[in-house]
């Protein structure tokens, strides 16, 4: 039997008012635009794509942290837009956000121990009693010592602020974590650390956990299933293996064209490296949004938004030309007389 998601989104939505120039008129921009996608426990979900195309978007809205424009989030069954009171209370304990920048997340004026606290005692996690040990056991379980509590951010490495913004996290005993590029401010040597971490916590604490990132390496050492989201929408989703290793949508060829140590054999297929700027959000190419950078685009891509639609089992893609490429040596043998 399928297990039952954790986490799902519905069809979800967001614009914003933006303003033509300087005195043009306003119009409504979508950020991310009828994006569904479910998580059940312990799975880690990566997301994907070009600056501007939505990911924090999506994770904020993942998390209750910004109401959709339209569609839902149900977590743990229950809509998330409809909570009030002690039940949002109880919804926000279990989901926990990771960002960018823990020196900006974490409050320079007090110590790691007192702002590790706050979490336990506000959700009354541990009786009084238990905070300091409690406190103690997370700052070791990112692996730092205890003497981190009494001391405060600006002491400690981009690193180890960052283990500090995990074990808040932590405390509160979430099942759902939205990492938004929890690495990327990171010097390269400690990146690997981290996302080690990331992953020890993952399996040890069943969690379900969104990385989004811009870096493919990373999100495909970590992620099961991966999503690729162009200007607002999902063009590709499915599991790492598939993704990576047989991309079925020609943006994904392209983004792991640009990153030639994950991509099979680039100049066997054919696929070409991005050209062309990102278009704007306000001004959307009609039909497919990628068609104007797309090496295989037809005249029939500008006529509907490609459906997203089943390329193999759980694996997506949203191109009306989409499957899986066949391995360069595959098309050789299948060509020879
Ligand atoms: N509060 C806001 N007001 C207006 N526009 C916004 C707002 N937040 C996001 N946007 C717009 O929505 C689009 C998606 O932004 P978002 O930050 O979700 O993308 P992203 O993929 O996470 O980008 P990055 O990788 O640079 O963080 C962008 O065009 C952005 O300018």
């Amino acid at each position: 039997m399928p297990e039952t998601s954790l986490i799902e989104a519905h069809g979800l939505g967001r614009n914003y008012p933006m303003r033509q120039g300087l005195l043009g008129r306003q119009k409504d921009v979508w950020a991310v635009r009828d994006v569904s996608l479910n998580m059940v426990r312990g799975e880690s979900v990566g997301v994907v794509g070009e600056s501007g195309c939505g990911k924090s978007t999506l994770g904020r809205m993942m998390m209750g942290l910004e109401d959709p424009s339209i569609g839902s989030v149900r977590f743990d069954g229950r809509d998330i837009a409809g909570l009030r009171g002690a039940e949002r209370r109880r919804l926000a304990r279990r989901m926990q956000m990771v960002f960018q920048d823990p020196f900006g997340s974490l409050d320079p004026r007090r110590s790691v121990g007192a702002q590790i606290a706050d979490g336990l005692r506000i959700h009354k996690i541990v009786p009084a009693r238990e905070i300091a040990d409690e406190t103690t056991r997370l700052i070791e379980q990112v692996g730092l010592s205890s003497a981190a509590m009494t001391r405060r951010p600006h002491e400690f490495s981009g690193g180890q602020r960052q283990r500090i913004a995990v074990a808040r996290a932590l405390a509160t005993r979430p099942d759902f974590i939205v990492a938004d590029e929890p690495i990327s401010a990171l010097d390269v040597s400690i990146q690997a650390q981290v996302v080690n971490l990331l992953i020890d916590l993952r399996r040890d604490l069943d969690l379900a956990i969104l990385f989004i990132s811009h870096d493919l390496h990373i999100v495909r050492h970590f992620c099961d299933r991966i999503v690729v989201m162009y200007l607002g929408r999902i063009v590709e989703e499915g599991p790492a293996e598939q993704v990576f290793g047989t991309p079925a949508h020609p943006y994904t060829r392209a983004l792991l064209a640009a990153t030639p140590s994950l991509h099979p054999r680039p100049d066997a297929t054919g696929d070409r490296i991005l050209s062309g700027e990102l278009p704007s959000p306000s001004n959307p190419p009609s039909g497919c949004a990628f068609r104007k950078r797309c090496p295989i685009a037809e005249p029939a891509c500008a006529k509907a938004v490609p459906p997203l639609e089943a390329v193999e089992g759980g694996w997506r893609a949203a191109c009306i030309k989409a499957g899986p490429r066949p391995a360069p040596d595959e098309t050789k043998e299948k060509g020879r007389p």
